[in-house]
């Protein structure tokens, strides 16, 4: 089974114009970067998305364009995004005619050889930049009973209908009723059949894809979406935008933090060394309870000390059975999940590998690129140097490996 997801950007956002000239609201930067990014980023980190075709206007081309570049600038997202995303294509004039011809180019690009059947799609607006995983995922569990569904809310205000003078009409009962959101997700080739089926009968203004589901006889589940999934509609939404996104901005991040780790690991017999999250060939291996990545271990211990949260055994005691033989980015990325939940981001890392053998050097690129990718940062942060002691001390002795580092943090100001 392969999971899809379409997000359509190709609109002119011309109710959150401030004036005539502003880019449209998918573009806005909100947070430091723009709402597609924050879009963008969810679906690409997301584990339950394997490929994405975004649906852009044709007048917006160079605008991806810098959405693409800021990927780039973070290892992890441009590592995700050369598996994950397709090249975009053009929208139409409407919601609408943008999935279709999303789901066009996904028809095109699939591989025929596979049956579509069992094919997911999972259709967002890419002016919703506050989806997460949670949300892909209770869409994911509903599409095994369900062939469409839509994420959305309880309705929690009272409701009115006006006449056209904005008096009230009438009080309605909000019971069953609710706000519809996106991601709206369904079985590939049903959606793809129904979207059909209305753009040959010349309909194009149905609002959202449920409608169109609804429209071509499915029945369609709701799920829980979130109050904070709001779609970006007015400048207010941008504003109120900004001022949730903001907060991860760097600018705030002025309590500099800085931390070290040191760790060793002897020889034993064996055929490869994992260091920096690289399997290095040897005629030995590292001794350890997990894969006894020296750098990676030396590192997570600088990020904890950076923000004071213990260390790597704190977290992952090497008592534990279920920790036996673990791969090291694991202990890496809870320590950076650790800085991220603090809302704060990780300036640099630097790190020395301190060994006779095996020789570091030719492998010092595919390291920084490991490191830089599970820390989800730019390649040109990360640092890695390596040296022998002159033969002296159990290094010297060529018993073991060490690694020692140093992490820079930024955190928000809060005491
Ligand atoms: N022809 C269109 C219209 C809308 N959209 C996308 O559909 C989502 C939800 O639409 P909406 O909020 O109505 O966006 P706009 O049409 O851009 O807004 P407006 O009506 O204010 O111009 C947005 O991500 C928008 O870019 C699209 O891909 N193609
Ligand atoms: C699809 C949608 O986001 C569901 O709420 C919404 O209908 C699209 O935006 P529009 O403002 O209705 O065009």
């Amino acid at each position: 089974m392969t999971s899809y997801a379409i997000i359509v950007a190709a609109g002119k956002g011309a109710r959150a114009k401030r004036d005539k000239d502003q880019v449209p609201k998918q573009y806005v930067k909100v947070g430091g970067k723009a709402v597609l990014s924050w879009t963008l980023e969810s679906f690409l980190t997301s584990d339950h998305i394997d490929h994405i075709q975004v649906v852009i206007s044709a007048s917006d081309d160079d605008l991806y364009q810098t959405v693409l570049h800021a990927t780039q600038d973070n290892c992890h997202l441009a590592n995700l995004a050369k598996t994950k995303l397709l090249p975009p294509c053009h929208g139409g004039s409407t919601r609408q005619l943008s999935v279709f011809a999303g789901l066009q180019a996904l028809k095109n690009a699939r591989p025929k050889d596979e049956p579509a059947e069992i094919d997911h799609v999972h259709i967002h607006d890419g002016a919703r930049p506050f989806v997460n995983n949670d949300i892909l995922q209770r869409c994911e569990e509903s599409l095994i009973r369900n062939r469409a569904c839509l994420v959305g809310m309880p309705l929690s205000d009272t409701i009115k209908r006006t006449n056209n003078l904005e008096e009230i009409e009438v009080t309605l009962d909000r019971t069953n009723l609710w706000s519809a959101q996106t991601p709206q997700s369904f079985q590939l080739p049903f959606i793809l059949t129904a979207h059909e089926k209305a753009h040959a009968e010349g309909i194009s203004d149905f609002t959202d894809d449920a409608a169109v589901a609804e429209w071509a006889g499915a029945t369609v589940q709701m799920v829980e979406g979130s109050r904070n999934n709001i779609k970006i509609t007015t400048q207010e939404d941008l504003t109120m935008a900004e001022q949730t996104l903001g907060q991860f901005s760097s600018a705030l991040l002025t309590d500099i933090r800085v931390g070290t780790g040191y760790d060793v690991h002897a020889f034993d017999p064996g055929n490869v060394c994992i260091i920096g999250g690289v399997a290095i060939p040897h005629d030995k291996k590292l001794k350890g309870h997990s894969d006894a990545d020296v750098g990676l271990h030396a590192i997570t211990d600088a990020i904890l000390g950076a923000i004071a949260d213990g260390d790597i055994g704190t977290h992952f005691p090497p008592s534990d059975p279920q920790w036996k033989g673990a791969k090291s980015d694991i202990f890496l990325k809870d320590a950076v999940r650790r800085v991220n939940d603090l809302g704060g981001k990780i300036s640099n890392i630097d790190m020395t590998i301190v060994c006779e053998e095996p020789k570091i050097g030719p492998h010092r690129p595919a390291i920084r690129e490991a490191i830089a990718d599970i820390c989800s940062i730019s390649i040109n942060r990360v640092s890695v140097k390596a040296t022998t002691s002159e033969r002296l001390g159990f290094t010297g002795r060529k018993e073991g490996v060490a690694a020692i580092a140093t992490v820079c943090i930024r955190l928000p100001e809060y005491d």
